[in-house]
């Protein structure tokens, strides 16, 4: 793959994150990092804790315990009565989500705007960019995601899904995120419009973007990851390169996982 040499240092590290339910512990301890260029992808059986974990990393949920740190500093954190980890600072939080930016399995866009308002939203208002530049970024990245300026104008309701989640992805990069992180971004989507989506990732991936990727989809795990972390009952139960992986698992969940038919 031709990956783009990057100087950038940002880096994520996610420490012993816990995250548990009532008495059902989801996450046990999860430790992972990411260097500027990492596409990680995790894969794992339904209920494994894939997309908690993914939501924890950005404080959507909650987590039990762990840090979670940005190019080496800690998000600051409190416990609450129920012993969930709540970041103190709501500015800190702020500038977390803008910098860990999250595409969601059901595109969640706004319905009320057009396709152009949805990508200049968080740029104009949470950023705080001039609304002519915000319409040039959203111009470029729409382009960027393969989608023609006609559709700028619609609303969500009239693109298909594999458009919605492209818009998402464009609404995404407008932030100019440090690092992206895809809730099984196709999981929603009907088989046939699945490659669309896919394509664009790969696209982003092969830029040099650092992406954590939730998915069931092995084909993107295999041939587009720089490293994939295979989770059970809400451990790491293996991580390596997808070569690694894919071509040699060592733990016999993984090889049953594998073997289980999982695109
Ligand atoms: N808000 C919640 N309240 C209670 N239990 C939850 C909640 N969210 C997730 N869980 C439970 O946590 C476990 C992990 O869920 P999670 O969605 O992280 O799994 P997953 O690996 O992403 O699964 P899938 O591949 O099916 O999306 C599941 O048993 C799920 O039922």
């Amino acid at each position: 793959m031709n990956r783009s040499s990057s100087n950038t240092t940002h880096t994520l590290s996610v420490q012993d994150l816990h995250k548990r339910y009532g008495d059902h512990e989801v996450l046990k301890g999860i430790s992972l990092d990411a260097q500027a260029g990492d596409v990680i992808s995790i894969i794992g059986s339904s209920g494994s804790g894939k997309s908690t974990l993914l939501r924890c990393i950005n404080f959507l949920e909650s987590p039990n315990a762990g840090r979670i740190l940005l190019d080496g500093k800690e998000i600051r954190t409190a416990a609450d009565r129920d012993g969930a980890l709540r970041v103190v600072d709501r500015k800190e939080l702020q500038a977390l989500r803008t910098r860990l930016t999250m595409v969601f399995q059901h595109f969640n866009l706004w319905a009320h705007m057009t396709v152009l308002e949805n990508v200049m939203e968080a740029p104009v208002h949470v950023l705080g960019v001039p609304r002519a530049e915000a319409r040039e970024r959203a111009h470029a990245y729409l382009a960027k995601v393969g989608l023609d300026a006609r559709v700028e104008s619609s609303y969500p309701a009239h693109l298909s899904g594999g458009q919605q989640q492209r818009v998402a992805i464009a609404r995404a990069l407008a932030m100019h995120p440090d690092v992206m992180l895809f809730d099984e971004p196709t999981s929603a989507l009907d088989p046939e419009l699945v490659g669309e989506v896919l394509k664009v990732m790969q696209t982003l991936a092969e830029e040099g973007r650092t992406m954590i990727v939730v998915t069931h989809e092995m084909a993107f795990a295999r041939n587009v990851s720089t490293r994939t972390v295979f989770l059970h009952q809400g451990r790491i139960e293996e991580q390596g390169t997808p070569t690694e992986l894919f071509g040699a698992p060592r733990s016999e969940r993984l090889r049953q996982f594998l073997a289980s038919g999982q695109r």
